[in-house]
């Protein structure tokens, strides 16, 4: 069978000349169209029996097709003890070794260079029709060993190995069974061509295009089974999954500009004029404001977000979540909010898949220009018109070099103090209304969108006394606020696993909260708590926006379902991961990470009576995963959901607002758990969640008593899993936290304000 007629080979591999293969990644470029079925109907007319020469002892091919053992050492101990070659020598004694030495040399001395230019196809029907291969001395079988030890190990072999659907895991095993087989059938010219090349890259390259020949030929179901695989995990080109947008001729409006440049007004005004439009929006607080807004000008609006349908009647105009945005509907207008979240690590998807896939006229993406050069990469492929308008800040952002000197009696009014995680919010609260005469105002992710909204309405209004705003980087985005100057307490933040630098781009977007369009003061101001963290603050100010290449891609369900056709008996979880490992994706994009899928799909793995679908729905759910008591109820519902019988809530709502910080911790654990029993009733059959309604009451309930407990909230704040909540003990069974999340919390106790992160960095 020769690989040059292979569909997919001759454009990966240069197997005609054989020493000249290209050092090239993983590539199927050439698998296009119906090449595709070329490969299987040669493999499947292959007369196909393995050898009986390959020792299946050292390799067993587990149902997945993953290699459970295939030992080098294994391999090379086998190849001495049975050493067949050897003509002459048989000890080991010094004499004979010179003898051996002496040979070697004399032999290698012969010219084998014919060898090198011979045909890969014909050289290996040649190895099959050897009987018996050249006899060898010790010392040459050990070289011999070792240049095929060398081509196990080679990076580039086993890459270009790829390119035959031989897959990183099964190369060692493959590359074993080809030595084996080589071992026995090798002629001598050939056997000692290689033994004066040594192991080497020349060997390698002369090997391959044989070691080619023997794969298709002899590990038909494992190249078919990993060539499946890769075809169902292929991320590659994702604008051609969307067949209906690429029939339209869609004209794309990138508003580029920094925070508070009006980017987000303007693609509202053609939005409002537009018969029918979208807006997509980063977060379920800024969908909610433009349905306010959109409303209140006369433009009928319905909302849409995981966990919320309004439907405003004769509305042509929906507010959503970019999760939630259509690629089925018709419009005429759409506009992807914060189109720089694309480069988010966890959600990026929805934007790439919200950018790629609405059935718009026009398309106005807003945001910062990190994104600008892909987006005009992706316009590219898709064949839109890109547009670009840029904007410069309404007002201008200066630092305050003097900072608070450390203090936060310096607070003024207006201030809005960025801290970087919930207990440094409430101690600078403590602080600050203990030291001054200024009521504070907090807003950190943990609440709801209700109770940011009503404290952002709270600190916005000149007429009451809260006129200071603690808050986490929940505020860098989508809240319209009064703020005069932002002071940064810190600027490092606990990533899950270590106290690093708040990245830049953070920054500036934080910082550039100050001073918006229609406020107050004349112009934003950003400073630091710290004298020391002030030249950080000013080296990120001054750095230019991240200049992003590529974007994040998550695979639909049904792609997931495809793939798990190959590997049918793998639990959801490892299927996922072995989704990440096998998956392809184009230069521009990147698989976004699923660490908080993986813990919920763990958690559910032993719940009875749940389709693929309903765990891959489950695990969307918005979820902390680092919240026992959340993930608790979620288990409950997936039990329930899983029994067939009516999921419901189990969970009662305190009468008061909370008197102290673990009885807050657990109206937010509350408001989350309500939140995903109302996302999970809109994405699964509502008839499954009677409770819905009940639901929305209890959160709306639950959302006020938060803001009441924030605008009277004097105590030190609490760790999360330091809390016992006793009040809730008899009402809903506690579960053992898991040892993941204690991991977690307990680094979160550790946590500790650096001294300086310039100090830091000069260390
Ligand atoms: N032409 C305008 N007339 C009146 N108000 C405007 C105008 N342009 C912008 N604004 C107001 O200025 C503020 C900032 O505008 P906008 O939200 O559009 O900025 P942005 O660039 O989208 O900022 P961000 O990056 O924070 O989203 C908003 O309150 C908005 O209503
Ligand atoms: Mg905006």
């Amino acid at each position: 069978m020769n690989p040059r007629f292979v569909p997919g080979l001759s454009q990966s591999l240069n197997l005609s000349g054989c020493r000249n293969i290209p050092m090239r990644p993983f590539s199927t470029d050439g698998e296009e169209g119906g090449e595709e079925t070329g490969l299987h109907s040669e493999l499947e007319n292959v007369d196909f029996e393995l050898g009986n020469e390959v020792s299946d002892d050292v390799y067993a091919l587990s149902e997945n097709g993953v290699v459970l053992d295939n030992g080098n050492d294994e391999c090379n101990s086998e190849i001495v003890d049975s050493v067949e070659f050897s003509n002459t020598s048989s000890s080991g004694s010094s004499s004979d070794n010179g003898r051996d030495n002496d040979e070697l040399e004399k032999k290698s001395e012969f010219d084998f260079r014919h060898v090198a230019s011979r045909d890969p196809i014909e050289l290996y029907s040649e190895l099959k029709s050897v009987e018996r291969g050249a006899k060898l001395i010790r010392a040459e079988v050990e070289v011999l060993q070792d240049v095929f030890h060398y081509f196990a190990k080679s990076g580039w072999a086993s890459n270009q190995a790829l390119a035959i659907y031989i897959g990183l895991s099964f190369y060692p095993t493959a590359a074993h069974k080809f030595q084996n087989f080589f071992r026995k059938k090798c002629p001598e010219d050939v056997a000692r061509y290689l033994i004066s090349l040594g192991p080497c890259d020349e060997a390698v390259r002369f090997l391959f295009p044989v070691f080619v020949e023997f794969c298709v030929e002899n590990f038909i179901d494992e190249i078919k089974r990993f060539r499946e695989m890769v075809k169902s995990a292929d991320l590659t080109k994702p604008h051609t999954w969307f067949p209906f947008a690429r029939a339209m001729k869609r004209k794309i409006i990138y508003h580029c500009g920094p925070t508070n440049s009006g980017k987000t007004y303007n693609a509202l005004q053609r939005y409002m004029e537009a018969k029918k439009g979208i807006y997509c929006s980063p977060l379920r607080l800024l969908a909610m404001e433009v349905f306010d807004k959109v409303n209140a000008k006369g433009v009928y609006c319905s909302l849409l977000t995981g966990q919320e349908k309004k439907y405003i009647p004769f509305s042509n105009h929906v507010a959503c979540t970019v999760e939630m945005a259509s690629t089925q509907e018709l419009y005429d207008v759409a506009i992807i909010d914060e189109i720089q979240m694309m480069a988010d690590p966890y959600r990026g998807y929805a934007w790439t898949r919200a950018l790629l896939g609405l059935k718009a006229d026009e398309i106005h993406v807003c945001g910062d220009p990190s994104v600008l050069d892909i987006v005009r990469k992706i316009c590219q492929d898709t064949g839109d018109e890109l547009h670009e308008k840029h904007y410069e800040r309404f007002k201008p952002l200066v630092v305050e070099a003097k900072t608070l000197l450390g203090n936060l009696e310096n607070i003024k009014s207006g201030d809005c103090v960025v801290a970087f995680s919930r207990k440094e919010i409430f101690e600078v609260k403590l602080a600050i209304e203990k030291l001054t005469n200024h009521k504070c105002c907090v807003i950190y992710g943990a609440l709801p969108p209700e109770t940011r909204r009503q404290q952002a309405n709270l600190f916005n209004d000149p007429s009451n006394e809260y006129d200071v705003l603690v808050a986490s980087d929940a505020v860098g985005m989508g809240l319209n606020l009064n703020i005069r100057r932002v002071i940064f307490n810190s600027l490092s933040k606990y990533n899950g696993d270590k106290i690093i630098p708040v990245p830049a781009s953070q920054i500036k977007q934080i910082a550039g909260r100050a001073g918006r369009r229609g406020c107050l003061y004349p112009d934003g101001l950003a400073t630091t708590l710290h004298l020391d963290d002030l030249d950080y603050l000013i080296e990120c100010l001054k750095q230019p926006f991240d200049h992003v290449t590529r974007v994040g891609l998550f695979p639909y369900y049904e792609q997931v379902e495809l793939f798990a056709g190959q590997l049918p008996e793998m639990t959801f979880s490892h299927l996922l991961e072995k989704f990440g490992e096998n998956c392809r994706l184009d230069g521009s994009y990147f698989l976004c990470q699923h660490d908080h899928i993986k813990k919920i799909s763990n958690m559910l793995e032993r719940i009875r009576g749940l389709s693929l679908e309903d765990r891959f729905n489950f695990c969307f759910a918005p979820i902390n995963v680092r919240d026992p008591k959340a993930m608790y109820h979620l288990l409950k519902f997936a039990s329930a959901f899983g029994q067939k019988i009516p999921v419901n809530i189990a969970m009662g709502v305190p009468k008061y607002s909370a008197r102290n910080d673990i009885e807050l911790l657990d109206l937010e654990s509350k408001h989350q758990v309500l939140s995903s029993y109302l996302w999970l009733s809109n994405h699964f059959d509502e008839e499954k969640f009677p409770y819905a309604k009940r639901a929305e009451a209890m959160a709306s309930d639950v959302a006020i008593l938060l803001g009441e407990s924030l605008n009277k909230a004097n105590w030190k704040p609490e760790s999360r899993n330091m809390r016992k909540p006793k009040a809730a003990k008899s009402e809903e069974p506690q579960t053992e936290p898991r040892s993941d999340v204690l991991e977690t919390e307990k680094k979160n106790l550790d946590y500790s304000r650096p001294q300086s992160l310039i100090k830091l960095y000069d260390k």
